[in-house]
């Protein structure tokens, strides 16, 4: 049997050789239908399109992507030629998470204020924006909920129409699938409307898909100042970026918010573990990658400018948003070389916090997924 994997899906060497007569790796990019002619599996991220175009004529029957966006699938394709497919639902999430607080620590430090009391609008509570909602409050921040799919589903009272959140959040932040068509489309749907509908100046962070966004519309939001501060990680037609665009945001990163490492080696895990099981390969425990790369991992807390300050300053040494930031800004024709070589980042739930005298700011920091040291 024949497996072809995208060459950057790490903490995979040696692994499916075991299982799999053939194993060909290549750039995501660069899978062409020859080369996947007689492969029976292809293991993918977001960069290789698996569609009619690749597949006609095809003998695959599974693919499974390591990552949780899973719009690069055409699903319809796949049913109706007997492809299964798999993503890895929640894999990178909680590095998600960690690039959010980043930018909204990032942004207070620079001028926007303190977080308390702001109310921080999440569009697409799922994995990531459940996830978003659960450790807001630990940074003071009140949160409203839009997710017309799930408010159908549960018959919630806990979320609000569109209109409601973009009028009444300080900062809005997506967190939803690119669904290109149908009810819940998702394509532009930060359109020229969606500005018009804030009910101030808006911090506005996009780590969903590019193409959630319209880009001339943002570029106007910013322009006008509907938009007051901006954070992009995903844009339309990466890796070949607007140019004006990426002046004109306030924070610019090249698709890089779920990069932890932590997010990656769960989203091989989870789908080498598809993999597996779908072939009927006998493995007695479930398959995880050894021998991760470690980081220093102690955090000193810092109370002297306030606990709020010192809350920040545990995420930005954790993560700082600004590191990515100037990078794409120095070479955005690299974007898919950052990508491809990022550095290794681990998520907050890696850190213990030390010098932690409050029973409160204990609770605080362990409710952003750290490891505290309390000195009770
Ligand atoms: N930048 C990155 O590195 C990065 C990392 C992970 C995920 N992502 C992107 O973020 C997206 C969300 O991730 P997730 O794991 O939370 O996905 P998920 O599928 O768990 O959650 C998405 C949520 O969005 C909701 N939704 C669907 N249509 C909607 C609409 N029209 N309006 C509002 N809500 C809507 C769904 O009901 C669901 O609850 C992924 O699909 C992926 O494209 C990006
Ligand atoms: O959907 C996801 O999981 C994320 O966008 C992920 O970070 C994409 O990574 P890629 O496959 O492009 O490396």
């Amino acid at each position: 049997m024949k497996i072809v994997v995208d060459d950057k899906i790490p903490y995979l060497e040696g692994v499916l050789e075991q299982y799999f007569d053939e194993v060909v790796y290549s750039t995501g990019s660069h899978f062409t239908r020859e080369l996947v002619k007689d492969a029976d599996a292809l293991l993918v991220r977001t960069r290789t399109k698996c569609d009619a175009k690749l597949l006609d004529g095809s003998n695959v029957r599974m693919i499974a992507t390591a990552t949780i966006g899973h719009d690069h699938i055409d699903k319809g394709y796949c049913k109706k030629n007997g492809i299964s497919w798999v993503n890895a639902p929640g894999c990178n999430a909680y590095g998600v998470v960690q690039y959010v607080l980043s930018a909204l620590a990032h942004i207070s430090n620079v001028g926007n204020g303190s977080l308390e009391g702001k109310t921080l609008g999440i569009v697409g509570v799922g994995e990531v924006g459940r996830r978003i909602a659960a450790v807001a409050s630990h940074l003071g921040l009140k949160v409203l909920l839009n997710d017309p799919p799930r408010a159908r589903a549960e018959n919630s009272t806990d979320f609000v129409d569109l209109g409601t959140l973009l009028q009444q959040s300080d900062i809005v932040t997506l967190h939803v699938p690119l669904i290109r068509e149908g009810v819940d489309r998702t394509f532009h749907l930060a359109d020229k409307h969606f500005f018009a509908k804030f009910g101030k100046p808006m911090v506005f962070i996009n780590a969903s898909r590019g193409e959630v966004v319209d880009g001339g519309a943002l570029k106007l939001a910013i322009a006008n100042q509907r938009v007051s501060y901006s954070v992009l990680d995903v844009w339309e037609n990466e890796p070949c970026i607007d140019a004006d665009l990426l002046r004109m945001v306030s924070v610019a990163t090249p698709h890089i918010a779920g990069y932890s490492l932590e997010g990656k080696s769960n989203g091989t895990a989870m789908a080498v573990n598809e993999i597996l099981r779908f072939f009927g390969f006998e493995t007695d425990t479930k398959w995880l990658p050894q021998q991760l790369p470690m980081l220093e991992n102690r955090i000193v807390f810092n109370g002297e400018n306030g606990i709020e300050q010192g809350i920040k300053d545990c995420i930005l040494s954790s993560y700082n948003i600004v590191t990515d930031d100037a990078a794409l800004r120095k070479s955005p024709d690299l974007f898919e070389h950052l990508r491809g070589n990022y550095r290794v980042r681990r998520e907050l739930s890696y850190y213990e916090i030390s010098n932690v005298n409050d029973e409160q700011v204990a609770a605080r920091l362990k409710g952003l997924t750290f490891k505290v040291n309390y000195n009770g």
